[in-house]
């Protein structure tokens, strides 16, 4: 038995299927993250598990009961369930500590240990309990919402893209410190995200929605290395999607003869390679052509960025395929005109028609 399960949920709204018969089950204090494209129904699908809206048709279970079918549904308060929105959604005129006390009994002697507690858990001094949601920072609030969906001890948690208003930094240390906590506590959550880093950073199972149905559910390695299809190999990061023949684990290509990880297909196909696979080495001036021929380029664009530089390629010989967009850190960007060779690391991911 799966922890929680969801049996070909369909939810709509007029002529629009929000979800349309999605199966998807998350094991017992895993993480999942969902992406996908605006509008796809990463919302609906925290919204209908959180009891926020009933389906129309499948059911959703947690531990064994069910929490939603065609009989109806068991009300969002009686799920056990935490859920902490993108804004934090806290109550601007509450002190941080009747915030996060706001599930828990009035009268209960321990509350005001239990509070102190869970903001020790977040990470945040006791210091700021007297304070209002507008006297702290995006990212303190945020924990301060997470503080109050674990007041109550939620079976699972649900996020909805609740880093997306943190700058950079901040946005990876909260993120990090979210995961260590909801694993500490062995909380199973399920983060709805747009950004695809933090997806595969998060998770140990990533869900990748279109048009209300779930379009490949894997480890985030597999969903990055062995995307199903180009839409969501770009969706996840980077790609390099090119046209080639295919034998014997090998494909003809652009860049040459590249290993693939599809031993039995053969004929036309498209293959993947990540930006990272490919990498490129300035040809020195005289430089002879081996007699093993060497895929060249010459940089035609560069752009700093810090750490992962933009280096544009246009390959010599390569006919109609477009420059090559490859990253390489600050002190690895050649200048524009140089002619480099380029060779493949890894072997390239095969999309089968
Ligand atoms: N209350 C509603 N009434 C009518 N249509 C809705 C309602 N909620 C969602 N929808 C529609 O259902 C579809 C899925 O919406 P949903 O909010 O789940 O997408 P999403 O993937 O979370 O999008 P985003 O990434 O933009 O937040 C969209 O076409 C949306 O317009």
């Amino acid at each position: 038995m799966s922890f929680l399960e969801l049996r070909s949920v369909t939810k709509r709204y007029g002529a629009v299927a929000a979800l349309d018969g999605v199966d998807l089950t998350v094991a017992a204090g895993s993480r999942t993250a969902v992406v996908g494209p605006s509008g796809s129904g990463k919302t609906t699908l925290l919204r209908v598990v959180a009891g926020f809206e009933a389906p129309d048709a499948g059911g959703v279970t947690l531990e064994g009961e069910v929490l939603a079918d065609a009989r109806g549904a068991v009300p969002a308060h009686r799920r056990g369930i935490g859920v902490v929105a993108q804004d934090g959604a806290l109550f601007p005129h509450l002190t941080i500590a009747e915030n996060i006390g706001f599930g828990l009994e009035r009268g209960d002697p321990g509350r005001a240990a239990r509070i102190a507690e869970l903001m020790a858990m977040v990470g945040l001094e006791t210091a700021m309990l007297r304070r209002r949601p507008d006297e702290l920072s995006g990212g303190q609030q945020q924990r301060v919402a997470l503080a109050r969906a674990l007041a109550r001890r939620p079976r699972l948690m649900l996020l909805d893209e609740p880093f997306s208003a943190l700058d950079t930094g901040l946005r990876a240390s909260t993120r990090k410190a979210v995961a260590d906590l909801l694993s500490g506590a062995g909380i199973a959550t399920i983060l709805v995200t747009h950004d695809q880093a933090e997806a595969l950073s998060f998770a140990d199972q990533v869900a990748v929605m279109r048009e209300g149905r779930l379009s490949q559910v894997g480890t985030p390695r597999e969903l990055y290395l062995r995307p199903r299809d180009a839409m969501i190999a770009e969706f996840l990061g980077e790609a390099i999607i090119l046209p080639a023949r295919i034998a014997g684990g090998w494909a003809e290509c652009a860049l040459g003869r590249v290993g693939v990880d599809d031993r039995e297909l053969s004929g036309a196909a498209e293959i993947m390679l990540r930006p990272e696979q490919v990498s490129l080495t300035p040809v020195p001036e005289g430089w002879a052509a081996d007699a093993e021929p060497t895929p060249l380029g010459e940089v035609v664009d560069t752009d700093f960025a810090g750490a992962a530089c933009t280096v544009v390629v246009a390959l010599r010989g390569g006919g109609a395929t477009p420059p090559l967009l490859l990253r390489r850190s600050s002190l690895e960007i050649p200048a524009v005109g140089t002619l480099v060779r380029l060779a493949v690391a890894g072997t390239a991911h095969v999309f089968r028609g």
